[in-house]
């Protein structure tokens, strides 16, 4: 059946929906068979009213954890490691139960705490605390076993960025090279993905920009401006940064064979349910949406302070949607964020 065709109102409705609950700008970048369409909302910089821009880079979070998986997966192509093997067995001791397998740490199904519920329970004070700081990813991993586990290993999905610190563990460990030099070499540099960096821990954004703005947790104080930080604390977790058309050249290239073999590529889109809705869902780091119109997308969110981002692609990666909103712990704007998918994906709703 043809693709419904995109309704760019509803996409620039729902970006404006982000700018009424306290986005200072938002911007979507939808590809498809007909070509690409963007549109842009509000500013990238308060201070200087530049107007958000398509072209503009930002900090994608957790979009970060689908290219961590990727390089993984590669990795288990290539024989170098198993996914239901313990993690244990490539990082000796590491972790206190011998029965977390690195498929559970790609399904957040291990039962590791997730160190950020308490390091950001004060949104402003915990991130000033950390914006500047480089931890290492032993550092993190103890802040996560210091809390109770959260479920026995492969027993229930319990999002943990834990997970994802401990695949870029693994990343090294198994490839003795610094995974940024992976993201590069197995991803950035194939796919000529030329706004998508890693720069750990570098704390400024290089090139055209946005500017993220956080909100305090404290009602009507001034939003803070969260653009530079090292994102030490989520590194394999969240710390990439990259642009709407990168991003989509990204999830289409997944979703067409690019990266992975087509036996770890159904692995890795084969999800469980994450919620009792039945329309979201996880399988290895990478998220799937089933949307009103039947159409399923894959791909990731990221919330980093002062950055929404949604990254998806369609299972024949035909259309990728990336949308951004320059503002976070701020729920409604994320959710109204989201709408972007429906509107670019499942189109016009019948009159
Ligand atoms: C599961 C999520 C939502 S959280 C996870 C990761 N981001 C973080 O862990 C940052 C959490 C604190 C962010 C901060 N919030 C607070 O400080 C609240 N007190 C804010 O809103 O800027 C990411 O990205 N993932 C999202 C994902 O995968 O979509």
């Amino acid at each position: 059946t043809a693709d419904p065709a995109p309704d760019m109102e509803g996409v620039t409705a729902a970006l404006k929906a982000a700018m009424a609950n306290g986005a200072p700008g938002a911007m979507a970048r939808l590809t498809g068979p007909d070509g690409v369409r963007t549109r842009a909302v509000g500013v990238r910089d308060r201070v200087s009213g530049a107007a958000m821009d398509t072209r503009a880079r930002f900090r994608v979070g957790s979009v970060s954890k689908t290219f961590s998986s990727v390089v993984l997966l590669q990795l288990v192509d290539e024989g170098a490691l198993e996914l239901d093997a313990p993690v244990n067995r490539y990082l000796p001791g590491l972790l206190p139960d011998d029965r977390i397998t690195v498929r559970h740490l790609l399904t957040h199904r291990s039962g590791l705490a997730d160190y950020t519920d308490k390091m950001f329970a004060q949104t402003v004070p915990g991130f000033e605390a950390v914006r500047n700081r480089v931890f290492g990813y032993r550092e993190l991993l103890d802040l996560s076993l210091a809390e109770p586990r959260t479920t026995e290993p492969g027993a229930a999905y319990k999002y943990s960025n834990t997970n994802f610190v401990v695949v870029g563990m693994l990343i090294e460990k198994v490839t003795g090279k610094a995974v940024g030099r992976e993201y590069e070499r197995r991803i950035i540099e194939p796919l000529r993905l030329r706004h998508t960096s890693y720069v750990h821990p570098d704390t400024r954004i290089k090139g055209t920009h946005v500017r993220g703005y956080l909100h305090p947790d404290e009602a009507g104080a001034p939003l803070v401006d969260s653009t530079e930080q090292t994102v030490s604390w989520a590194q394999s977790a969240g710390a990439i940064i990259s642009d709407p058309a990168d991003l989509n050249t990204f999830m289409t290239a997944l979703m067409t064979g690019r990266l992975l073999s087509p036996r770890m590529l159904e692995a890795m889109t084969s999800v469980t349910p994450t919620d009792a809705t039945n329309t979201r869902f996880y399988g290895l780091g990478l998220r799937r949406y089933d949307l009103t119109c039947g159409t399923r997308v894959y791909g990731h969110t990221g919330t980093v302070q002062g950055f929404y981002t949604y990254a998806f692609a369609t299972r024949d990666g035909r259309r990728s949607l990336s949308a951004m909103a320059n503002t976070s712990n701020r729920g409604a704007a994320n959710t109204a964020l989201g709408g972007t998918l429906e509107a670019a994906f499942c189109g016009k709703k019948p009159a």
